[in-house]
C-alpha cells in the first residue's frame, strides 16, 4: 500500500484537485437527500413554506404563539412584526436573520404548535397529570373519570373554552384534535398557572421534543407558520408552486455539479494510474537496461516482460480504483454518518448492524475464495509455460508426431485454470445478489421502524427518504472500503514485485574515476582468470592466461559447456570476472568506462539476433553513421551480399521481429555485418560460422583476414576447419586452458585437441594440411 502511494509524489498537485473534485461530489451527492427530505417535507407538507416565523398573522394567532416564549424571546418576537389592520406582517426579509429566528423562536413555537394540535388522548393525559397534582380529593374524583369523558365535557367541567377540530395527520390520516393554547392562556392569566408551572411544562414539552430530531422539529414550526399564513389569508399554493421550483432548480443545479465533479475526478484518476503505469514502465525498464546478464539470470526474461506488463498493469488499474473509489469512500462514509445523525432518525444502530453484517459476509465470502486466487496465478503461469513451450516448439512436436500428447497436457492446464477460475466465479457472483437482497432487507427494516415514527408524529416522511438514501451510501461506502482492503494486499504483491526489480542495482557498474586509453590497439590479455557464475558452486573458468593480439587470430575451441562462451563474454563486462586480472591495452578494464570498452568491440552472439527493420538499419546498429560504401563493404566482407541482392528492396528489405523472415545462416551473416561495420579494435564471433556451409566459411574467413586486418580477433568455433589457420589456439576442457599454440604444435602436444581434430577430419585431410 505504501508502495503504490509512493508512486503518487509526483502527482501531489493533481491528488490534491482530485481530492478537491471527490470532496465536491461528496457534497452534492450528500446534498441531494436533502433537497429530496425539503421537497417531501417542506415542499409538499409544508406547502413550500421555508421558516417558521409566519409571514403573516391573525391577531388571535400572534398573541397565542408568545404563550411559552421567555422575555427576551417575547421582546424578539414584537419586534419582528408589523400590524396592519387586523393582521401581524413580519417585517423581516434577510435569509440568514430567518434562520437565526428559526433557531430561537423554535422551541416556544413548537410548542405552541403542539399545544393547537394535541391528539385527544393526549390531552386527556395532560389534565390527568395536573388534576393529579391538586392536593383536593374532589380533583382526583374528577381524574378518575376523564376518560369517560368527552372533550366539550371536560372543558364545561373546567371552566375553559377548548376548541377542537379535525385535520389530516402528516400521513393524511383525518384526526380529531384539541386546540389547547386558549385554555393554556387563561390558566396563565388568571395565576391558575405560574410561571414555575409555565417552565415546567416547557422543560416536559422540550424533552418529548428533543427525541424528535431538529430535522422533524423545523417541520413542525413550518407546519404552523403554513397553518397561520393560510389563516391570515396568504396564497400558499403560489409559495408552493414557487419553492418546488425553486429547490428543483437547485436540485438539478447540485445533480450536475456533483456529474461535472465525478467527471473530473475520474479523468484525473485516469490520467494518474496511466501516468503512474507509465513511469514504474520507465523505470523498470531503464533499470533493466543498466542489468548486468547475471541479473538478466537471476529474474529471467520472461518474469521481467510480466513485471514490467502484467504487475505494472495490475498497479495502474489499483491506483485509479484507488483514487477514485477508495478516497471517496471514506469521505462519503464519515459525512454520510454526520449527515444521518442530523436527520434525527436516531435509527443508527440498523446502520451499524448493517455495516458489521457486511463486513462478516464479505469477509467470509473472500476467506472463501482468496486461497484459490492465489492458486489462480499459478495456474495461470503454468498455463502460460505449457503454451509457449508448445508453441515454440510446435514443429519438433509435428516431426515426433507428439500432437495429441501435447494437446493432453495442455488440456490439463486448461481445465485446472477453468475449474479455478469457476469456483471463483460463482462465489463471487453470488455476492451481487447477496448484496442487492441484503440492501432492501436494509431498506425494508429501515421502512418498518420508521412507519412507527411516523404514526406517532416524531418522524416525517421526507427525513425517512433521506434517512434510506444516507443509509445505503453509508452502507455501499463500507461495502467498497472492505473489499478494496481485501483486493490492495493482492495489487501490494505486484508492487513488491516491481520494486524488487527497481531496487535491484547492475552488479556490472561504471567505475568512479575512469580510465582512458589514449590510442586504442585491441590487446586483449587475461592474466590467471577464474570466473564464477553467480550462485554457482564451482568455478567455470580457472586459470586462463592469454594475450590476444592486433592483427591476428584467436581461436577458441573445446568440448561443449568447456567455458568458450563464457570466457568471450568475459571481454565486454557481461559478466565481472572473479579471479585473476582481465586487460584491454594494458588497462584492467573495471577502471574502463562500459561504453569506452564496448565501443572497442564488436561482438557477434552465439544466437544471431536482429531487430525489426531493414536490412540496412540492422547493419547500421553499431553504427549509425557507417555511409552507404563501409556498408556494402561490412555486408560483402560477411558474405551476405549475395543474398541481400536477390531480395527485391536490396538493402531497403523489411527484417521481422527477431529477424524470423531471414534463414539462421543469413541472420548470422547479418549479425557480422553488423559488427564489422562498426570497424572495432576487437572483433569476437562466439561460434558465429556454425550456420554457415564449409565454403561460406572459408570465403568469409578470408575476406576477413584480407579486410580486417588490424583488428584483434577472436573466434570461438565448434569447426577444426574454421579455426586451422587462426595464430594461436586455445583449447578449454572442463573450464581449464588444456593447449595453447598453432595448429601444428597443438596436434603435436595436445591430446584434447588432437582428440578432437582426429574426430573432425579423416587421417588423409589431416596430413593434407
Ligand atoms: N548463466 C549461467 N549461469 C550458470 N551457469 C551457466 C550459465 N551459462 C552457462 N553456464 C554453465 O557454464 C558452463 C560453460 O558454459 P558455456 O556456455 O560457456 O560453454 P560453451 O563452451 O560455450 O558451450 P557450447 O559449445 O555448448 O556453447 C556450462 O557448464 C554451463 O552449464
Amino acid at each position: 500500500m505504501r508502495k503504490i502511494i509512493g508512486n503518487l509524489k509526483p502527482y501531489r498537485v493533481t491528488v490534491i484537485i482530485l481530492a478537491l473534485m471527490l470532496c465536491i461530489q461528496a457534497y452534492c451527492d450528500l446534498a441531494l437527500p436533502e433537497y429530496t427530505q425539503d421537497i417531501i417535507d417542506v415542499g409538499i407538507q409544508n406547502k413550500g413554506i421555508e421558516h417558521i416565523v409566519p409571514e403573516k398573522m391573525t391577531a388571535e394567532e400572534y398573541k397565542s404563539a408568545s404563550i411559552f416564549m421567555t422575555k427576551t424571546e417575547k421582546k424578539t418576537w414584537k419586534s419582528i412584526y408589523t400590524r396592519q389592520g387586523s393582521r401581524y406582517v413580519l417585517n423581516v426579509t434577510d435569509g440568514d436573520r430567518l434562520d437565526e429566528l428559526d433557531q430561537e423562536l423554535l422551541t416556544p413555537i413548537v410548542l405552541t404548535y403542539e399545544m393547537g394540535h394535541t391528539s385527544v388522548s393526549r390531552f386527556r393525559k395532560i389534565i390527568r397529570s395536573s388534576l393529579l397534582q391538586q392536593k383536593n380529593p374532589q380533583s382526583r374524583t374528577v381524574a378518575s373519570r376523564i376518560d369517560d369523558m368527552s372533550v366539550k365535557e371536560i372543558g364545561e367541567l373546567l371552566h375553559y373554552d377548548i376548541d377542537t377540530f379535525r385535520a389530516e395527520d402528516e400521513n393524511g390520516k383525518v384526526k380529531t384534535y384539541v386546540d389547547m393554547r386558549s385554555m393554556m392562556q387563561s390558566m396563565i392569566d388568571s395565576g391558575a398557572m405560574s410561571d414555575s408551572a409555565v417552565t415546567k411544562a416547557k422543560k416536559q414539552m422540550e424533552e418529548t421534543i428533543d427525541s424528535v430530531g431538529t430535522q422533524t422539529l423545523k417541520s413542525m414550526g413550518i407546519a404552523y407558520a403554513a397553518g397561520c399564513d393560510k389563516a391570515a389569508g396568504m396564497n400558499v399554493d403560489r409559495i408552493q408552486k414557487q419553492y418546488l421550483w425553486r429547490e428543483g432548480g437547485r436540485m438539478f443545479l447540485m445533480a450536475l455539479m456533483m456529474f461535472i465533479a465525478a467527471a473530473v475526478a475520474s479523468f484525473f484518476a485516469a490520467r494518474i494510474g496511466a501516468s503512474v503505469g507509465r513511469d514504474l514502465r520507465g523505470k523498470l525498464f531503464r533499470n533493466v537496461m543498466s542489468f548486468s546478464n547475471a541479473e538478466i539470470g537471476r529474474f529471467s526474461s520472461a518474469s521481467l516482460i510480466t513485471r514490467c506488463t502484467n504487475d505494472v498493469q495490475q498497479i495502474q488499474m489499483v491506483t485509479t480504483m484507488m483514487l477514485r473509489m477508495v478516497m471517496y469512500a471514506p469521505i462519503m462514509g464519515i459525512w454520510g454518518i454526520i449527515k444521518v445523525a442530523q436527520t434525527g432518525a436516531h435509527m443508527g444502530y440498523i446502520i451499524a448492524l448493517a455495516i458489521l453484517m457486511i463486513i462478516a459476509f464479505v469477509g467470509v465470502l473472500f476467506a472463501v475464495t482468496l486461497p484459490k486466487f492465489r492458486i489462480m496465478q499459478k495456474l495461470v503461469d503454468g498455463l502460460n509455460r505449457v503454451s509457449r513451450e508448445i508453441l515454440t516448439g510446435l514443429s519438433v512436436i509435428r516431426a515426433f508426431g507428439r500432437e495429441k500428447e501435447e494437446e493432453k497436457r495442455f488440456d490439463v492446464a486448461n481445465e485446472r485454470l477453468k475449474k479455478t477460475q469457476l469456483f471463483t466465479n460463482r462465489v463471487m457472483t453470488l455476492m451481487q445478489p447477496s448484496m442487492q437482497m441484503f440492501m432492501f432487507a436494509l431498506i425494508v427494516l429501515i421502512t418498518w421502524v420508521s412507519a412507527h415514527r411516523i404514526d406517532d408524529g416524531t418522524l416525517q416522511v421526507g427525513a425517512m427518504t433521506a434517512f434510506i438514501t444516507y443509509s445505503m451510501m453509508i452502507v455501499m461506502s463500507f461495502l467498497i472500503i472492505t473489499v478494496m482492503s481485501i483486493i490492495l494486499p493482492r495489487a501490494g504483491v505486484a508492487a513488491e514485485r516491481i520494486d524488487e526489480v527497481i531496487r535491484t542495482g547492475s552488479s556490472i557498474q561504471d567505475p568512479e574515476h575512469p580510465r582512458e586509453i589514449s590510442a586504442p590497439k585491441g590487446v586483449v590479455e587475461f592474466e590467471h582468470v577464474d570466473f564464477r557464475y553467480p550462485d554457482a558452486e564451482h568455478n567455470v573458468l580457472t586459470d586462463i592466461t592469454f594475450t590476444a593480439e592486433p592483427g591476428k587470430t584467436t581461436a577458441i575451441i573445446g568440448s561443449t559447456g568447456s567455458g568458450k562462451s563464457t570466457l568471450v563474454n568475459l571481454i565486454p563486462r557481461f559478466y565481472d570476472i572473479t579471479g585473476g586480472r582481465l586487460k584491454v591495452d594494458g588497462v584492467e578494464i573495471r577502471d574502463l568506462s562500459l561504453r569506452a570498452l564496448r565501443g572497442e568491440i564488436g561482438f557477434v552472439p552465439q544466437k544471431g539476433v536482429l531487430f525489426s527493420g531493414t536490412i540496412a538499419s540492422n547493419i547500421r546498429f553499431g553504427n549509425k553513421d557507417a555511409s552507404d560504401e563501409e556498408m556494402r563493404e561490412a555486408a560483402e566482407i560477411a558474405q551476405a551480399t549475395d543474398f541481400i541482392e536477390e531480395k527485391n528492396m536490396g538493402f531497403e528489405s523489411d527484417v521481422s521481429q527477431g529477424g524470423s523472415n531471414v534463414s539462421g545462416g543469413q541472420k548470422q551473416r547479418l549479425a557480422i555485418a553488423r559488427a564489422i561495420a562498426r570497424r572495432p579494435k576487437i572483433l569476437i564471433f562466439d561460434d558465429s560460422f556454425s550456420a554457415l556451409d564449409m565454403k561460406t566459411d572459408a570465403k568469409l574467413r578470408k575476406k576477413l583476414s584480407e579486410k580486417v586486418k588490424d583488428a584483434t580477433t577472436i573466434v570461438v568455433a565448434q569447426r577444426i576447419s574454421t579455426i586451422l589457420n587462426a595464430d594461436q589456439i586455445l583449447v578449454l576442457d572442463e573450464g581449464r586452458m588444456v593447449g595453447k599454440g598453432t595448429h601444428q604444435e597443438l596436434m603435436e602436444n595436445c591430446e584434447v585437441y588432437r582428440q578432437i581434430a582426429e574426430s573432425q577430419l579423416s587421417s588423409t585431410e589431416l596430413e593434407g594440411i
